[in-house]
């Protein structure tokens, strides 16, 4: 239904976009948790895509999440990835029933056997969402965080979602969204990045300190106003397209410049100015000698736009 509205409403180009885009066809690819498709030239759409679970997280989730992005990030063509939710919300979640034996019950009669072990999975999913931050740094993706629209009686959901988009790049929501840092709901402090990332994402600590400490809900006006996301759409047609447009705009540009900015903007939310100043010094040392930067230049000169230059991959 959503599909055929939006293909009335948009250009042909755009049509195979939100198709492509579009949960109708469940995953096409190997993951069962996931369905990457390819809407755009240099852009890569991954969609969380168990939608009657409302996208939970369960176990195997938490493993293909690490899998595709490592794939993501040995593909030279990729230089943007988009993330959504197939279904009314983004995510659930973690699948309290999938992981409640594994996580929530862990097995065992030795204290420190338990420990460790659970020290060992907490890492492990740690991993799934750093994977989005670490691998894309060492290639040359922008990742958005994408919500799909529903309706405003049934709400948008981001519950362990805002563990994973906090390590996103960009991140887009329709106006009949909510955020909620679930987890002093169910009994534990957020284990996944949520409380690493959220106070560098957030300026207002005493705001993420309300957030993680409450469980309130976060509704769309205040996740812009507090810079969670960048931009709010009325819908999600209008939201794809603007998340396509935008994607497109980086992907346009010098992979070498767009990859040295995105390192060093997570170097410098990292370390001290001066350390980060240092780091840039040592990377624009040898990344400056690029021919992009003269390719650019010329086309500056010329009044042309730099998407309108071939860029090779790197
Ligand atoms: C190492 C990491 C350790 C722990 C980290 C935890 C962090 C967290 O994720 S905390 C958040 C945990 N999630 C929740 O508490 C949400 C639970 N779900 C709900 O409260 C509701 O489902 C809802 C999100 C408010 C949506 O309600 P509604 O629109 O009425 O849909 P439902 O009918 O409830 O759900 C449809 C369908 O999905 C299943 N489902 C929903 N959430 C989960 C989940 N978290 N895990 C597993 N399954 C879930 C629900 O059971 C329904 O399935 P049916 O088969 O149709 O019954």
């Amino acid at each position: 239904m959503l599909s055929v509205i939006v293909r009335s409403a948009l250009t042909k180009c755009n049509q195979s976009v939100v198709r492509a885009m579009s949960s109708s066809g469940g995953p096409a690819s190997a993951y069962t948790t996931l369905a990457i498709s390819h809407p755009a030239e240099s852009i890569t759409h991954v969609e969380l895509h168990r939608p009657e679970k409302l996208n939970a997280m369960n176990k195997a989730f938490w493993s293909e999440m690490v899998d595709c992005f490592n794939e993501i990030a040995g593909d030279p063509d990729c230089r943007v990835v988009v993330v959504s939710g197939a279904g009314k919300i983004f995510t659930a979640g973690i699948d309290l029933m999938d992981m409640a034996s594994d996580v929530l019950q862990p097995q065992g009669d030795d204290t420190a056997r338990i420990s460790w072990n659970l020290r060992q999975k907490i890492t492990k999913y740690q991993e799934t969402f750093s994977v989005i931050e670490k691998f894309l740094v060492s290639e040359y993706c922008f990742t958005f965080k994408t919500l799909t629209h529903c309706h405003v009686d049934c709400g948008c959901y981001a519950l362990e979602g805002v563990d994973l988009i906090t390590a996103c790049d960009i991140r887009l929501c329709t106006q009949d969204t909510w955020f909620q840092v679930k987890e002093v709901d169910i009994g534990l402090a957020a284990d996944v990045g949520t409380l690493q990332r959220l106070p560098k994402v957030i300026g207002s600590r005493s705001l993420v300190n309300e957030l993680a400490l409450t469980a309130r809900k976060m509704y769309a006006d205040e996740a812009k106003s507090s810079g969670l996301v960048s931009r709010v759409f009325p819908d999600k047609e209008a939201m794809i397209t603007g998340a396509l447009e935008m994607a497109g705009e980086i992907a346009g540009r010098s992979p070498v410049a767009v990859q040295g900015t995105k390192i060093n903007l997570i170097y410098a939310r990292d370390h001290s100015v001066a350390e980060g100043l240092d780091y840039m010094a040592t990377w624009n040392m040898s990344m400056l000698q690029t021919q992009d930067v003269m390719k650019s230049a010329q086309a500056a000169m010329e009044k042309k736009s730099p998407k309108t230059i071939a860029f090779s991959k790197l």
